[in-house]
C-alpha cells in the first residue's frame, strides 16, 4: 500500500470509522490480527508472486502450484503455524490447489465417518501430509445422483477385503481435485456389495500411487481430465479420471463410523446415527459461503476504486470529467453487490454458530433440528454461490473495457469462482431438496409440528397469509420488521401456494413435485433470502462500536433488502403481501440509500482488507493509481517481447508483398 494515494480524496469522505469496521468484517479483533499478519506475509513472498500467472501455460502453472504448496508448507513448519493461521496462509496465496482438497474434503472425510481407530492411523499420516489424499465421489455418468453410482466395492470373505472395481466406461471417478497428479490416497465412493447384495453408496480409504516413486498402484489407471475454463483460473488443479480394475483393500479401510462389514460379511449400524454425516456437510457449506462473501467482496472492492477512479463525460469548460461511481446506474448495479458482500458475511457467521450448536445437540444426541440445518445450508450455499457467481460478472461489467483485461484480476476471479454453483451441490439440485423439506414443514403444520429454526416463521401462518403491508411513506421501508415481515410473508405464501398446486396431483411427491419444479425453486430462492435478510438484521442488534458502523451498516442491510425487493417485485405484488404504490416507495427508498452509501463506498471497501497481492487487480490498487500501472503492465506482455512478432516473415510479409494480378481481387 506504499505511494501517492489517488484515492485519498474518496477515504475523506468516509463517515464512519474504517479500522472499526475492519474489525466487524473480519468478526473479531484476533481474526482480524490473525488475517492482516498472514495476508502480509504472504503478499511479501516472492515465491507466492501471481501477478505472472496469466501468461503461463498448463504444465508450468501447474508446477508452480505444487512450487508454492510445498512453500507454503515449509513456511508453517518453520513458522509453527497452528490449524487457522495454515489455513489462512492456503487462502491468501491464492491459488487452487490439490491441497484444497486434502484439508478441504479428505480430512473431514476421515474425521467425519471414520472410527476412532481410523481416526488414529490416517489423520497423523494426513495431518503430516506423508499422504495426500483427495475426494473421489463423482463419476463419468453420475454426479448429482450419488445414489446411481457404479463402481462397487465387493467383499471377498476369503481374503478380508474388499475388492475396487470400476464395471463401466461411465463409472470412471472423473472430477475430484488434486486427483490427476498428486494425490496418494483417496476416499471413494462405492456401492458395497456383499454376498451379492448391493448396501448402497459408502467410503473407502484407497491408496492410489506408490509412496516411493509415485507410481499408479496395481489396476488403477489413473490421469488429469484436461484443460478447464478460463485460462490460469482453475488449471493450476489437477481434477483427475481414475479407474479400478479388481483394486483390493483391507476390510478396516471402509468408512465404518456409521456402518460396518464384518470379518464374517455381514453389514451391521452402528449405534452412531447416520446423520452424523450431516454435521460435516454443515461444515463444508459453512465455509463455502463463506468464501463467496469473499469472492464477492474482491470483485466488489475492485470495481467500487476503478468506478470510483474512472471518468467519463459531463466535463465543461475542459474541467475533469464525471466520475463513474455518481452516475444512478452505476451505483444501482454496484452497491446491491457491495450489500451482499457485507450481507453474506454475516450469513456466513452465523452458519459458524450453526454448526457449533449442531455439533453440540448430535454430542446430546438431539437430532430434532438437523433436517432444518441440512436444508438451510443447502439453501445458502446456492443462494450465495449464485449470487457471487453473478455479481463477479457484473463488476467486470461495471469496470467497461479494462474490466476485461487479465490484470483487471476480473476474469480469473470468474473463472475460479464459477464451478462453486456446481461443486458440493448443483444448485438447483439444492433448492430442490430446500423445496421438499419446505413442504413438508407446511404439509406438518396441520398435525401441530412446531417449525424449527430458520422456518420457525411459519407457525405464524395465518398471520402471514392475512398480512398486508402498512408502509405508507418511503422511510417506513427503513424499520427492519416491516422489511421482515413481508419478506416472511412472501416466502409462506409462494410455499402455501406450491403445497396447494402440489395437492392437485394425484402423485403430489412425484409427479407433481417435477412439474412444479420451476416454482418450487423460486419458492425456496424467497424462503433463503429471508434468511439472509433476517441474519443481517440480527446482526445489528448486537453491540456494534466506532463511530457511524452500525449506521452504515444499517443503510447497508435496507440497500440489501430493499434491492431484492425491487428485483423480486412480481412475487412481492402477485402474493398480495404490497401493493404497486409500496413497490413504488421502496424504490425510492433505495435511490436515497444509493446516495448514502456513495460518500462511503470506497472506505467500506477498504474495511475488507485486502493487500494489492491478495486483490491481484491493477483496476482495484489501493493507491487507485491505475493507468500508470496498466501502461507499465501491458509492455510485460510476452507478445512484446518482440517488437516484431513471430510468424511475421512466413505469414504477414508475403501477404503484403503478394503480386496479385486482378487488382480488384
Ligand atoms: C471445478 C470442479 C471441481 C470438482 N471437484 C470434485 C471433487 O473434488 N470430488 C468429486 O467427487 N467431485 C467433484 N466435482 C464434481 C461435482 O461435485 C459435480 O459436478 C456436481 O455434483 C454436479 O453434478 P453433475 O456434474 O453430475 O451435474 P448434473 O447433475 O449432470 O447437472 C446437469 C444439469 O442437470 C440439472 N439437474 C440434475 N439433476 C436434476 C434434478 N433432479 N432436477 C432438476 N434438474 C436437475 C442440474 O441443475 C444441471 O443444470 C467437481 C466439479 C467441478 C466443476
Amino acid at each position: 500500500m506504499e505511494g501517492v494515494d489517488h484515492l485519498a480524496f474518496e477515504r475523506n469522505k468516509a463517515q464512519f470509522d474504517v479500522d472499526e469496521m475492519k474489525i466487524v468484517w473480519a468478526g473479531s479483533r484476533e481474526d482480524f490480527e490473525l488475517s492482516d499478519r498472514i495476508s502480509r506475509l504472504v503478499a511479501s513472498d516472492p515465491v507466492f508472486r501471481k501477478d505472472d500467472r496469466a501468461a503461463l501455460g498448463r504444465k508450468e502453472l501447474f508446477k508452480n502450484t505444487l512450487r508454492k504448496a510445498a512453500h507454503a508448507w515449509k513456511r508453517v513448519i518453520e513458522l509453527r503455524l497452528s490449524e487457522p493461521e495454515a489455513y489462512k496462509l492456503r487462502a491468501f496465496v491464492d491459488q487452487p490447489a490439490f491441497t484444497d482438497l486434502h484439508w478441504g474434503m479428505f480430512v473431514p472425510a476421515i474425521q467425519g465417518q471414520g472410527t476412532d481407530e481410523q481416526q488414529q492411523k490416517w489423520l497423523p499420516l494426513a495431518y503430516r501430509m506423508q499422504i495426500i489424499g483427495c475426494y473421489a465421489q463423482t463419476e463419468l455418468g453420475h454426479g448429482s445422483n450419488v445414489q446411481g453410482l457404479e463402481t462397487t466395492a465387493t467383499f471377498d470373505p476369503k481374503t478380508d477385503e474388499f475388492v475396487i472395481h470400476s464395471p463401466t466406461l461411465t463409472s470412471s471417478k472423473w472430477w475430484p481435485g488434486g486427483l490427476g497428479k498428486v494425490s496418494t490416497h483417496a476416499v471413494v465412493y462405492a456401492r458395497l456389495i456383499i454376498d451379492g447384495q448391493d448396501y448402497g453408496v459408502h467410503g473407502f480409504i484407497v491408496q492410489l500411487r506408490s509412496l516411493d516413486d509415485h507410481l499408479p498402484l496395481p489396476g488403477i489407471t489413473i490421469g488429469d481430465i484436461g484443460m478447464k475454463f478460463g485460462n490460469a483460473a482453475y488449471n493450476t488443479m489437477d481434477n483427475g479420471v481414475l479407474t479400478f480394475d479388481h483394486v483390493r483393500i483391507p476390510r478396516n479401510q471402509m468408512l465404518m463410523r456409521v456402518s460396518q462389514v464384518t470379518r464374517e460379511g455381514k453389514y451391521v449400524h452402528s449405534n452412531v446415527p447416520r446423520q452424523l454425516v450431516y454435521g460435516t456437510m454443515v461444515n463444508v457449506r459453512q465455509k463455502i459461503v463463506a468464501d463467496a462473501s469473499v469472492a464477492l467482496s474482491r470483485a466488489v472492492c475492485i470495481a467500487t476504486r476503478y468506478s470510483a477512479v474512472r471518468r467519463q463525460f459531463g466535463s465543461h469548460n475542459g474541467g475533469l470529467e464525471t466520475q463513474v461511481i455518481d452516475y444512478k446506474t452505476q451505483q444501482s448495479r454496484l452497491f446491491p453487490l457491495l450489500a451482499s458482500a457485507y450481507a453474506f458475511r454475516f450469513v456466513g457467521e452465523w452458519l459458524l454458530w450453526l454448526y457449533t450448536d449442531v455439533t453440540e445437540r448430535l454430542k446430546a444426541k438431539d437430532f430434532s433440528t438437523l433436517p432444518e440445518a441440512h436444508a438451510c445450508t443447502a439453501g445458502l450455499k446456492s443462494l450465495t454461490t449464485t449470487a457471487t457467481a453473478d455479481g463477479i460478472e457484473e463488476c467486470r461489467k461495471l469496470c467497461g473495457g479494462h474490466g476485461y483485461l487479465c490484470s483487471s484480476g476480473l476474469p480469473e476471479l470468474f473463472a475460479v469462482y464459477v464451478p462453486a454453483c456446481t461443486y458440493e451441490g448443483d444448485n438447483i439440485v439444492l433448492l430442490l431438496q430446500v423445496a421438499r423439506h419446505l413442504m413438508k414443514t407446511v404439509s406438518q403444520l396441520s398435525t401441530g409440528n412446531k417449525p424449527v429454526g430458520t422456518t420457525a416463521y411459519m407457525a405464524r401462518l395465518e398471520q402471514l397469509l392475512q398480512y398486508h403491508s402498512d408502509v405508507k411513506k418511503a422511510e417506513d421501508w427503513l424499520k427492519p420488521n416491516v422489511v421482515l415481515e413481508a419478506f416472511e410473508a412472501r416466502a409462506a405464501r409462494m410455499c402455501v401456494a406450491c403445497a396447494q398446486n402440489l395437492s392437485k396431483f394425484s402423485n403430489p411427491e412425484e409427479a407433481g413435485f417435477q412439474e412444479l419444479a420451476a416454482d418450487l425453486v423460486e419458492a425456496a430462492v424467497a424462503h433463503c433470502q429471508l434468511i439472509v435478510v433476517s441474519k443481517f438484521i440480527d446482526k445489528l442488534q448486537q453491540d456494534i462500536s466506532g463511530k457511524g458502523v452500525k449506521h452504515i451498516l444499517e443503510v447497508l442491510c435496507s440497500v440489501y433488502a430493499l434491492s431484492l425487493l425491487h428485483k423480486h417485485l412480481g412475487d412481492f405484488i402477485s402474493t398480495g403481501c404490497i401493493d404497486p404504490k409500496q413497490g413504488s416507495l421502496a424504490n425510492e427508498q433505495l435511490r436515497n440509500l444509493y446516495s448514502q452509501v456513495r460518500p462511503n463506498a470506497v472506505a467500506l471497501v477498504d474495511a475488507y482488507n485486502y493487500t494489492d497481492h491478495y486483490l491481484g487487480s491493477i483496476l482495484g490498487r489501493y493507491d487507485g493509481n491505475v493507468y500508470p500501472k496498466l501502461y507499465e503492465e501491458t509492455w510485460k506482455d510476452p507478445l512484446n517481447d518482440s517488437i516484431v512478432p513471430d510468424g511475421f516473415k512466413e505469414y504477414i510479409q508475403p501477404l503484403l508483398k503478394q503480386q496479385l494480378r486482378n487488382a480488384r481481387l
